[in-house]
């Protein structure tokens, strides 16, 4: 075989019942022993093998497994743990899962978002005297192991070049080190495992290198020449096919069509102009070129016609063109047809990672084939495209009679008086973002709920015993602004799709986000709207518990874009302000309801920040708008929150200033307050709550170590603008750390306050 052939980028590996979520956490709990998880990942593997290679695949992929990152891996690979973990006495295995976890003296290593999707990964981190050599064998292992079941793989590696980009430096390198300093370095690894590989037999090579979708550097581009031209000009190898996704290459095209390499995988469905690009490169006639036309970010059937046209255009380019996914699959579920609940003429129009494969076997024969049948891929294009009851008249007219004092609210100075006057808060008011632990009887009350074994009555009484604890949890810790604590949301997103026309939730749709932690993102196939309140019955039942004032709850329009499959047939702003409309209802009928502080969440306002700064305009424009539209038309007494958390905020912060909250609580505590004074410098000029307790982790926080971090931002901020809370929302902790750790808020808050003149 010299081709690749018919191929996709990457397949899910949390298991078809998230079998390897489960194995991970009762390791993690020492429930079993590492034997044990380490059979759950063998035998997801074997039989994600078997069904790619039955299914027909010419070229199957491996080492897409992974116990928790591929980045994480990566760094394993290669050596290049910080010694914090390594000096442990640890065995690999909980050395590596020390590194993405942390454990006590030894704090995690950074997780942040894989470009624009909400998968996240292990930020490696180097330094000058970082060495890198193959310290592991895990995509020979995992060759060997496909190859004892019969089925030969190409092992996919992250590529050097975005490995180091997606690194950061260590705390102790000088001023001016970058990752991309090592390149020569790792590149000495990447070849001595490209020997091996070669070695045990290995035909193709995949090495990734998405941070080519976004703008890069004269640098960075000569790093990927230098990598390229390094790895191919040795003999002893496999040969190699670079993958660019999550968007076009930009010149990183010509970059990699005129390096010695044998392939290269584009992503044929982000960026409609990139097809011709990828047309118009003459360098490319002497390689592979892997059309990457099915969509792996997205759930829907792909159109025949136009994927096969997008190939077809590179034929007269490439040595040969041959059909895959545009990404990994990583980013879908498994199997649309375990879906039963699902709408027949809805399911007909969706694609899950295994239909997915079928789709690219069936394309890559009819790109090389006459006579293949493609009616039924045709017919379900065409029926979803003309399906009429997709539109909504109503919320179409809504939105067209909107005009622009709609979206604006009275000066912020007017506001925050009537605000002032209404809650009469102290200053450095204390809250929370909005979940308390969800508990397992919680759950378990869900999943009854759901199985039928639990009545309605039964399931809304066990939730509101549950806000009434938290309630009064709240009261007793001293905190000023309540929550309810969102015991009733399996998820911020999902719960809200659920509740909106426009939107399918799955049973089985998991998709990885980090470690063993998943979500089902909600499918967005149809216009939205609001049948009735949301949410409101349970801040009402919340407030009525307490005089104290209880924040009401919700996700922004952005938020529940980027967490969602969502529709590919109109412009995803468009989309946003149907969104935007049903959640303004929703701050309607909360304020009317008695509730006068409502917190708007949108922590994934960076996350879908284009790639490409040339996008970035635009993309503000409709995210800042969609916020707005959900969240003016009220009392000016009316108080709004919103809620961020990411640590890469510089982007962001003009977008996040445009957004006209009142308060803005955002993710600080790691970062040591810097975003306070990035905020100070960018004139930000209302209020903010910097996380001063990271619940990222399992650690409590003392009372001095969140009355310095306050003293850090009134230094900054204004006193009088200052919020106190905890980084977000408390969820995935338990109650022994989170009541400790809040009790020392609220008293830090308290010394702090006193200190004020
Ligand atoms: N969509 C989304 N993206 C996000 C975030 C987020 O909150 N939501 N936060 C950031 C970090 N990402 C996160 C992603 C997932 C989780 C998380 O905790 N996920 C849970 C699942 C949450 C959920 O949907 N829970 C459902 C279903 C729970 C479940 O597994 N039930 C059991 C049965 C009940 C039991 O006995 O426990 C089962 O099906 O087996 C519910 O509570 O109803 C998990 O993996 O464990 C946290 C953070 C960024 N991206
Ligand atoms: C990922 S942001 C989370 C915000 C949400 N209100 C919570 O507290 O869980
Ligand atoms: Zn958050």
């Amino acid at each position: 075989m010299t081709e690749i052939g018919t191929t996709v980028l990457g397949y899910p590996r949390i298991g078809p019942d998230r079998e390897l979520k489960r194995s991970l956490e009762r390791y993690w709990a020492g429930k079993i022993d590492e034997t044990a998880l380490l059979e759950t990942g063998r035998a997801l593997r074997t039989r994600a093998w078997r069904e790619l290679k039955d299914a027909g695949l010419d070229s199957v992929p491996s080492n897409t497994f992974s116990h928790y990152d591929q980045v994480l891996d990566t760094a394993e690979l290669f050596g290049a743990f910080p010694e914090r973990f390594t000096k442990l006495g640890l065995t690999p295995l909980d050395t590596y899962f020390a590194a993405a976890r942390g454990v006590q003296d030894a704090p995690a290593m950074e997780m942040t978002k894989w470009f624009d999707t909400n998968y996240h990964y292990i930020v490696p981190e180097l330094g000058p005297d970082t060495a890198f050599s193959v310290a592991g064998s895990k995509p020979l292992d995992e060759y060997r192991e496909a190859r004892a079941i019969g089925v030969e793989t190409r092992p996919v590696l992250v590529g050097p070049v975005t490995f180091l980009l997606l690194a950061k430096a260590t705390e102790t390198a000088p001023e001016g080190f970058r990752p991309l300093d090592l390149l020569d370095n790792l590149l000495d690894g990447y070849v001595e495992l490209l020997r091996r590989l070669h070695d045990e037999g290995v035909e193709w090579v995949q090495f990734d290198e998405p941070a080519f979708a976004g703008d890069r550097t004269e640098p960075e581009l000569n790093a990927l020449i230098r990598a390229y031209h390094r790895l191919a000009k040795e003999t002893a190898r496999p040969k190699i096919l670079v993958a660019g996704y999550f968007g076009g290459l930009g010149r990183g095209l010509g970059v990699l069509a005129r390096s010695p390499i044998d392939a290269l995988a584009v992503d044929l469905v982000t960026d409609e102009s990139f097809v011709d690009a990828v047309a118009a490169e003459p360098a490319l006639r002497d390689k592979e070129v892997l059309a990457g036309v099915v969509d792996g970010r997205n759930v829907w059937r792909t159109d025949p016609t136009r994927a096969l046209s997008r190939a077809a255009t590179l034929l007269g380019t490439a040595k040969s063109v041959s059909v895959s996914t545009s990404c990994s699959l990583l980013h879908v579920p498994y199997d649309v047809e375990r879906e039963a609940e699902l709408h027949p003429r809805l399911k007909g129009w969706l694609a899950f990672a295994k239909q997915k494969v079928d789709e690219v076997v069936l394309l890559g024969r009819a790109l090389k084939e006459e006579g293949v049948d493609l009616s039924a891929a045709r017919a379900a294009a065409t029926d979803r495209a003309t399906a009429a009851d997709l539109a909504d008249a109503g919320v179409r007219a809504r939105l067209e009679a909107l005009r622009p004092e709609d979206t604006v609210r009275s000066p912020y100075a007017q506001r925050a008086a009537a605000q002032q006057a209404a809650l009469d808060l102290p200053p450095l008011p204390s809250t929370t973002i909005g979940s308390f632990p969800q508990t397992t009887d919680v759950r378990k009350a869900r999943a009854a709920h759901k199985a039928g074994s639990l009545d309605d009555a039964g399931y809304e009484a066990a939730m509101k015993a549950e806000i009434e604890r938290v309630i009064r949890l709240q009261e007793d810790l001293g905190l000023d602004v309540l929550v309810h604590g969102e015991p009733e949301r399996n998820d911020m997103v999902q719960y809200f799709a659920e509740r909106l026309a426009g939107f399918a939730a799955t049973d089985f749709g998991w998709v990885q986000s980090y470690g063993s932690r998943c979500v089902r993102p909600p499918i967005l196939y149809g216009d939205v709207s609001r049948a009735e309140p949301m949410t409101v019955e349970w801040a009402r039942y919340a407030q009525g518990l307490t005089g104290k004032p209880v924040k009401g709850m919700l996700t922004g329009p952005v938020t529940i874009l980027a967490w969602s499959f969502v529709r590919d047939d109109q412009p995803l702003g468009e989309t946003a302000r149907q969104v935007a409309l049903a959640i303004r209802d929703e701050v309607h009928d909360l304020q009317e309801a008695g509730i006068r502080v409502i917190q708007v969440d949108e922590p994934a306002l960076r996350e879908l920040l284009p790639l490409r700064k040339a996008a970035h305009e635009a993309y503000f424009a409709w995210a800042v708008s969609s916020f707005r539209l959900a969240t003016s038309g009220i009392d000016d007494a009316t108080q709004i929150h919103t809620h961020m958390c990411y640590s890469e905020f510089g982007e962001v912060v003009k977008a996040i200033d445009a957004l006209d909250a009142d308060v803005t609580s955002i993710e600080a505590a790691r970062s040591k307050m810097e975003v306070v004074t990035d905020l100070g410098a960018a004139g930000f000029g209302r209020g903010v709550g910097p996380g001063v307790y990271d619940i990222h982790s399992p650690r409590v926080p003392g009372v001095d170590e969140v009355s310095g971090l306050l003293r850090t931002a009134v230094g900054a901020v204004p006193a009088e603008r200052i919020w106190v809370n905890p980084d977000c929302g408390l969820k995935t902790r338990g109650y022994a750390e989170v009541e400790p750790a809040l009790r020392n808020l609220v008293a830090a808050a308290n010394a702090v306050r006193s200190e004020l003149g």
